[in-house]
């Protein structure tokens, strides 16, 4: 036998920063879920039981801990990248850091019509995640995305002129529910080290608030053909508006709602233009994916 893929690290790495300006008694809190995976010369801790190579992975989990201290936590690119290009640094024999982030929501409350200083809510389990990988001499690439944005419309939303064949039971519709669990992800430009995406760090957060609100306003207002086509139109304004964004990418389920029909009751309508009443389904659901690139 022989190593054919090597990778390993610790997940699952909770992590909460607190920020207290002093002078305003505001503070502000970050939460997010960390995932290292190292890669390197370590094929002997494997195929030999030698662990001289390992880095332990409660090594890894203080060392994020301690960079987490030490340098800004947000944008989570830049974290990510930070803790990356840690480890790729300080062991000459670890050649690449996966470094995958999920931001967890934690919305500041209004109370008496006003920003509250230190009270926050879980508005909805939707995430913004990071993946970079901090390989040597090859720079840094990162992905950045928005997962579990839960949508749906009441109407806005038609699917007709498919193919049909002896196979098509689906009646065609100008008017349905659409639902969906938004994940969106966009790859940007390999940068050539930590200095370069601390050169951009604006432009991180500048990303994700156009592509969740393009993402938000389009589905809400594009007369959706089919999924296919109202994702399409997402993925060419972010690139649009991201000019360091080389690829956008977008994985939705179609989370249907089946009209249910009751004229077996007294003839009760609630089919078509009449249906009020449907069955949201867990299962089986449509996915539809596609990645966009520039021409
Ligand atoms: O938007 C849609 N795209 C599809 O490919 C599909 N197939 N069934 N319903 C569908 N709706």
């Amino acid at each position: 036998s022989q190593l054919s893929y090597a990778r390993y690290g610790k997940d699952n790495i909770r992590l909460y920063k607190v920020h207290k300006d002093a002078k305003s008694g505001i503070q502000s809190v970050v939460e997010m879920t960390v995932r290292i995976l190292l890669e390197g010369d370590i094929e002997t801790s494997y195929t030999e039981a030698d662990n001289s190579v390992v880095v332990a992975t409660d090594t890894q989990k203080q060392t994020c801990y301690i960079l987490a201290k030490q340098n800004p936590v947000t944008p989570p690119e830049l974290f990510a990248s930070i803790v990356g290009n840690h480890f790729i640094e300080t062991y000459k024999h670890i050649h690449a850091a996966h470094v995958n982030i999920i931001v967890h929501r934690w919305t500041r409350m209004t109370i008496d019509g006003k920003p509250h200083p230190h009270s926050f809510f879980r508005d909805g389990e939707e995430t913004r995640v990071v993946e970079a990988v901090a390989r040597e001499g090859k720079g840094i690439s990162i992905r950045s995305g928005i997962k579990g944005l839960l949508v749906l419309k009441s109407t806005g939303s038609a699917f007709y002129g498919f193919h049909r064949d002896e196979y098509t039971a689906l009646p065609e519709t100008w008017d349905r529910i659409l639902s969906t669990e938004v994940e969106s992800g966009w790859h940007w430009k390999t940068f050539a080290n930590l200095q370069e995406v601390k050169s951009v760090v604006p432009k991180f957060d500048e990303a994700w608030q156009s592509a969740r609100e393009i993402t938000l306003a389009t589905f809400a207002k594009d007369n959706s053909a089919s999924v296919q086509n109202t994702m399409y139109k997402m993925c060419d304004q972010i690139l649009a508006a991201a000019p360091l964004v080389e690829a956008v990418e977008y994985s939705l389920p179609n989370k249907h709602y089946f009209e249910i029909d009751l004229s077996w009751h007294k003839g009760l309508k609630n089919t078509g233009k009449d249906a009020e009443v449907y069955a949201p389904q867990s299962n089986p659901n449509g996915l539809i994916q596609c990645t966009v690139t520039r021409k």
